[in-house]
């Protein structure tokens, strides 16, 4: 169950060969970050999750079933997929009518779509802007309601791309509190992002993909010490981590507050190792 890849590749009318053999598994409830160089071939594995796209080779399988056996009307009802850009999403007049359109569009009873628009307008801090004109919003203000609005929908498996670009600290503390509701509430969650701080935060797993092969496939801990690889798939490790290394720390932390803690403890740690040279 959950999503199940097996050698899948992918071939554009043009001829550009996007994803070459693929095989991955991510169970019901897995939070796992998708990432990579610019082309790799990110956003053209996740658009097979709902089926906007079927393989020229292999399978994609949603809870057991191969994408292609089912419309994508009704794996709309399992996949949620945000875009990249907001734009490419909304098409209502109302903030409040783009975030009732995928819950009213599953079928979802009025009651269960006044909630599912209410808790996630107010989630990101949408809720006074509910009778405004998408259009007239920030691009921020969009990027939120876009997010809001795949959540609205309340599908077991939710794909983020880019969630953090263009948000402010502020608004990205709104999308982590989204992300740790999402894992209590036992989804599966995919985050495409070149926000490494967000991914040593939020996710446990990373994949990686470069020219449309897996690369990688492992703990996001393992996947940050190994610097020169990140480098080669055009990524940098979170900050926190440049600055134990810089430092020579062998930290091994991936959060701000991890790093505080344990840095605190190692000075600690050299201070008592000091004090007990001196006694005699
Ligand atoms: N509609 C399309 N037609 C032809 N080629 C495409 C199309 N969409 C993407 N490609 C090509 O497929 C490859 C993978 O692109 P994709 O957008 O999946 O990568 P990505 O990792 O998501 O990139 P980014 O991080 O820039 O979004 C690239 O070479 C891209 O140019």
């Amino acid at each position: 169950m959950g999503i199940e890849i097996q050698g899948l590749s992918y071939w554009y009318d043009t001829g550009v060969c996007a994803l070459k053999d693929i095989s991955l598994t991510i169970q019901p409830g897995e939070c796992v970050a998708l990432l990579g160089h610019n082309g790799s071939g990110k956003t053209t594995l996740v658009k097979h999750f709902n089926g906007l796209l079927h393989p020229s080779q292999g399978v994609v399988l949603i809870n057991g079933i191969p994408t292609t056996e089912r419309r994508v009307a009704q794996l709309a009802g399992v996949v949620a997929l945000l875009f990249q850009n907001p734009d490419d999403q909304i098409c209502k007049r109302t903030v409040w009518d783009e975030t009732a359109y995928g819950p009213k569009n599953l079928g979802y009873a009025n009651e269960r779509v006044r909630e599912q628009v209410n808790a996630s307008l107010s989630a990101f801090d949408l809720l006074t802007m509910k009778e405004r004109n998408p259009h007239d919003l920030s691009y921020s203000e969009r990027k939120r309601l876009a997010i809001a609005s795949v959540l609205a929908m309340d599908t077991e498996i939710v794909v983020l791309d880019e969630p953090t670009a263009g948000l402010d600290p502020r608004e990205i503390n709104l999308l982590k509190a989204a992300m740790r509701q999402l894992q209590s509430n036992g989804k599966s969650v995919v985050v495409i992002s070149h926000d490494m701080d967000f991914i040593a935060e939020n996710m446990l797993r990373a994949v990686c993909l470069e020219n449309g092969r897996k690369c990688f496939d492992g703990g996001v801990a393992d996947l940050f010490e190994k610097h020169s690889f990140l480098e080669q798939c055009g990524l940098l490790p979170p900050q926190v981590v440049q600055l134990s290394s810089h430092f020579n720390l062998r930290l091994q932390t991936l959060t701000p507050k991890d790093f505080i803690e344990r840095l605190v403890d190692t000075i600690h740690g050299h201070r008592h190792g000091e004090r007990r040279r001196q006694t005699p």
